[in-house]
């Protein structure tokens, strides 16, 4: 049984093979797996901007194989990927439905004998399938529990990404600590995270023993605790004063404004290949331009608004190849070590 990663391929300026040109993902591969791609040539009908990026681990998925190596495997146009058909369920928000798992990509994906079949949340999991492997970026105790039904029945059949690898990334303070765990080789560049503090209780930003506001500043950036994918998860807030403050639902996460420069960098990664992207971000904050600013100020997904016309933004400089290669390679040692402990320990997750 193989479980096929389905990823959008497109050659890039006459770009060939298959590790250069792979389009943006986001993943953490393990090791003993295989990565199917399916070629989409430019020019295809395939939309151009069509990416598969889910958070996925590919676990160990060859049971009756012995140790391989993680493999690229690109098959050729014509031969089948694998003798019989595979069936991949996936579980996704519809808007994400709509724009990932796209007729084209079903139909590309049949040419490859891969079966894409939507899988119904409000139905029972255990009985829709089979499948040889599910995908899926749903949240709550309901879904939670079906996958772990269904994986419970059927332990070989991956599961995209397993509600461990989960747990550690769609919470705002174990993400960050992954971050922190980095171990990186000295350089010239520093990787550091903002500071943060879990708020529960707004009495609690300034109490007798620590002023936490003291210890931040404004303005601040108020972030929901959990960053999993629903709607409420990207809602946040700047706030620039204690009136800002006494208006936010609590638990939130109060963080330190980092000046940056208004661009955020995105790093995609899949296997060893790492794609950084550009994109817009909040503007630096300053005496100058923050001074009128009063209460709070909503915002969310800030990373995918378009850029203004004639900003400097084209004229930001990307980070340093090597050091993003880098970042990406410990996160990813930092996440493997962390699935391995989990698959070891027997106490549960916090
Ligand atoms: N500590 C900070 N200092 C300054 N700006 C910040 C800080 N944290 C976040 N931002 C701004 O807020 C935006 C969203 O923050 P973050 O990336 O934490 O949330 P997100 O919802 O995961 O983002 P995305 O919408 O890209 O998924 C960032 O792109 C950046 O512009
Ligand atoms: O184009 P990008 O990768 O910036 O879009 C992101 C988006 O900013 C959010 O981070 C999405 O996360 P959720 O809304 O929590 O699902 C990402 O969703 P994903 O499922 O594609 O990882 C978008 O990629």
């Amino acid at each position: 049984m193989v479980t096929l990663f389905l990823s959008s391929f497109v050659e890039e300026s006459g770009a060939t093979g298959y590790g250069s040109c792979l389009e943006p993902v986001i993943g953490t591969l393990y090791e003993n797996s295989y990565l199917i791609l399916i070629p989409i040539e430019s020019g295809s009908e395939l939309p151009l901007y069509l990416k598969l990026k889910l958070k996925l681990k590919v676990k160990r998925i060859l049971a009756s194989h012995s140790q391989t190596t993680t493999t690229l495997l690109p098959p050729s146009p014509t031969m089948s990927t694998h003798p019989e058909r595979n069936s991949i369920g996936y579980a996704l928000a519809p808007n994400k439905t709509q724009a990932f798992i796209q007729p084209s990509l079903i139909q590309q994906a049949k040419k490859h004998n891969i079966e894409l079949i939507p899988i119904d949340p409000s139905k029972p999991l255990i009985e829709q399938g089979p499948f040889d492997c599910i995908i899926h970026k749903l949240y709550g105790p309901d879904w939670e529990s079906q996958l772990q039904h269904f994986s419970s029945k059927n332990p070989k059949v991956p599961i995209i990404d397993s509600l461990d690898s989960i747990q550690r990334l769609r919470n705002r303070v174990s993400m960050i600590q992954v971050v922190c765990n980095l171990k990186l080789p000295q350089r010239h560049q520093v990787l550091d995270v903002p500071k943060q503090y879990v708020v529960s209780d707004l009495q609690q930003t300034s109490n007798g023993n620590y002023d936490l506001i003291g210890d931040l500043g404004f303005p601040l950036i108020a972030k929901p605790l959990m960053a999993n994918g629903s709607d409420t998860s990207h809602k946040m807030y700047l706030v620039f004063d204690e009136e800002g403050l006494d208006k936010l639902e609590t638990p939130i996460i109060l963080q330190e404004f980092v000046n940056h420069g208004g661009v955020i960098f995105k790093a995609y990664v899949a296997g060893d290949y790492v794609k950084c992207v550009k994109r817009k971000s909040l503007p630096d904050l300053n005496e100058d331009n923050s001074v009128t600013l009063k209460g709070l100020l909503p915002f969310s997904q800030i990373s995918s608004a378009s850029v203004e016309e004639n900003s400097d933004f084209e004229c930001v400089e990307m980070p340093a190849v090597d050091f993003v290669e880098e970042v990406a390679k410990a996160m990813k040692e930092e996440t493997v070590e962390y699935e391995i402990k989990c698959n070891n320990s027997t106490e549960q997750l916090d």
